[in-house]
């Protein structure tokens, strides 16, 4: 067993990993970086960037098939080439996959590990069996896997998650997704529209990450025209039959179901990645999903020199959190016992389906009832969305009675990827309502609309 001693030990070389090693090394500390699996990140190779290569392609066959509502035809048949589809998607991935392994090249050889990390104690750690490392802070990076219920396994190898849709070379022609939440949603709809049968399946009526019910209604509503969805389905039972899936299932009339397909997506929700780290043998406290307790600014488990950064903390499961966690928790061990909150900025979240769904500031369901106003607006005939028949989805913005200041939105519609931006500046600006309207508005643009949401919230925020 090879004995190393380092200032910090980083368990995970994702996104919050290496930034976590970035900044212990700024501060000319020495560190090693532990890695399990593969190099390349989980937002690279399975995540943010081949879903959303999947749904440029999906999104170009469908702007293909609605051309005519402008007096635009496309003669002949759109055709979808899966193979080519597939390819495009694996290729582009690779490249964004090979800039983050260029990355890792260029970290010195000493400061590499590879191998499974488990605790011994708080701060020593056994490396796939091969090592022991013998930090003086470590901090855990360890990020998040699909969470399939156990049901599930009945499926065998018709059962996939997220990372089997990148590996494939050709596309299904038959899918059930389980679980309309951003995974669900983003990778159904895509499928959908390449022209792969697709049956969305939902629990309790939830839709993607929203908490507002008006807005969550507009989006099931929505999606529900043009996907086969049911977000509060029945399924009475699922089973492996040779090369398919077999679901049996109530639809919307209440009418038994028997359905076959070529694969079972679970998109149930993710867990963060602690359960095979040994954390039984640290004296670290654990929440009940097994996440250590940790102070959410610093990022340090209690009073140790632990810290957890990215999916593995389970807090905000987003790509720019690691990048900003990793930062605050290779920079907090580096400090330590001398930790410092963080940068936090305000909350943004997007989701890429059509229409996108986004979520700024506070959301809906962490808003106290009578403490503030919401203002609305549709999409329906907000002129710039009509114009590029793009006008479907529902804004509510959220504005503090007391202040006016804006405290957040939830909504659907036409390019939520970027007004959220400039929702979340006036957020972590703290901005009033009033203020946000004194601010520019082009014509004709999306953010008219934004506008209108703004005016009824001001008006609510008078009367
Ligand atoms: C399909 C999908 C789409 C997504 N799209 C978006 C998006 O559009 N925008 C967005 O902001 N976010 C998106 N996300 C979320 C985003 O990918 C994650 O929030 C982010 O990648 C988390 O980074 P991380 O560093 O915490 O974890 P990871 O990048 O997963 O890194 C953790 C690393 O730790 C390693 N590891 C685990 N346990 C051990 C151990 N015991 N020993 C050694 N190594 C270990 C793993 O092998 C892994 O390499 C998406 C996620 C998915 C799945
Ligand atoms: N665009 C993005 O930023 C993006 C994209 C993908 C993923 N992510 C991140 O990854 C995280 C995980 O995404 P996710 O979609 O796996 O989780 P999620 O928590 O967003 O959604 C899981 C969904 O599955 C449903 N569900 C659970 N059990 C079910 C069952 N038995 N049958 C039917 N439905 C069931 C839940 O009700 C929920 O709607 C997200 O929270 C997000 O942070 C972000």
């Amino acid at each position: 067993m090879r004995k190393l001693n380092v200032d910090v030990a980083v368990i995970g070389a994702g996104t919050a990993g290496l930034a976590a090693y970035r900044a212990v090394k700024a501060h000319g500390q020495s560190a090693v970086i532990i890695e399990g699996g593969a190099y390349g990140t989980t937002c690279a190779r399975v995540g943010c960037m081949p879903s959303k290569l999947l749904i440029a392609a999906a999104d170009a066959a469908f702007d293909a098939r609605h051309t005519a509502p402008f007096g635009v035809y496309v003669d002949g048949e759109v055709r979808v080439d899966g193979v080519a589809v597939m390819a495009r998607v694996r290729r582009e991935r690779d490249r964004f996959v090979g800039f983050v392994v260029n990355g890792v090249d260029a970290i010195p050889a000493d400061d590499k590990l590879v191998g499974h990390a488990r605790f011994i104690d708080n701060t020593v750690l056994e490396v796939g069996g091969h090592s022991e490392v013998h930090a003086r802070r470590v901090v855990i990076a360890t990020g998040s896997s699909p969470k399939v219920p156990a049901s599930f396994r009945a499926l065998g190898d018709r059962l996939i998650v997220n990372d089997d849709v990148f590996a494939w070379h050709d596309l299904p022609k038959r899918v059930a997704v389980f679980g309309p939440g951003v995974i669900g949603l983003e990778l159904g709809q895509a499928l959908s529209r390449l022209g792969v049968r697709v049956r969305l399946f939902g629990k309790g009526g939830a839709v993607g990450p929203l908490t507002d019910p008006a807005v969550r209604a507009a989006a099931a509503a929505t999606f529900g025209a043009e996907l086969d969805f049911d977000a509060d389905a029945r399924v009475l039972d699922m089973q492996k039959d040779g090369d398919e899936a077999v679901l049996r299932y109530l639809d919307h009339d209440g009418r038994e179901i028997t359905e076959r397909f070529d694969y079972v997506l679970a998109a149930t929700g993710r867990e963060p990645n602690v359960h095979h780290l040994g954390l039984e043998n640290t004296t670290l406290a654990l929440e009940a999903n097994g996440v250590p307790l940790f102070d959410k600014a610093t990022l340090q488990c209690g009073a140790s020199p632990v810290f957890i950064a990215g999916d593995a903390n389970n807090v905000l499961p987003l790509l720019h959190e690691a990048a900003d966690e990793g930062r605050t928790a290779g920079d907090n061990a580096a400090r330590y016992p001398d930790v410092r909150p963080g940068h936090r900025r305000a909350t943004i979240a997007v989701v890429f389906s059509d229409p996108q769904i986004a979520m700024v500031g506070q959301r809906h369901a962490d808003l106290e009832e009578g403490s503030f106003v919401t203002g609305a607006v549709s999409f329906e005939d907000q002129g710039r969305s009509r114009v590029m028949l793009k006008n479907k989805g529902l804004m509510h913005v959220y504005a503090d009675k007391a202040t006016g200041r804006f405290l957040g939105a939830e909504w659907l519609g036409p390019r939520a990827e970027n007004i959220a931006h400039t929702l979340a500046w006036a957020v972590q600006m703290g901005l009033t309502v009033d203020e946000m309207l004194a601010m520019p508005f082009y014509h004709p643009v999306v953010e008219e609309g934004v506008r209108t949401a703004l005016r009824d919230a001001a008006a609510k925020l008078a009367g």
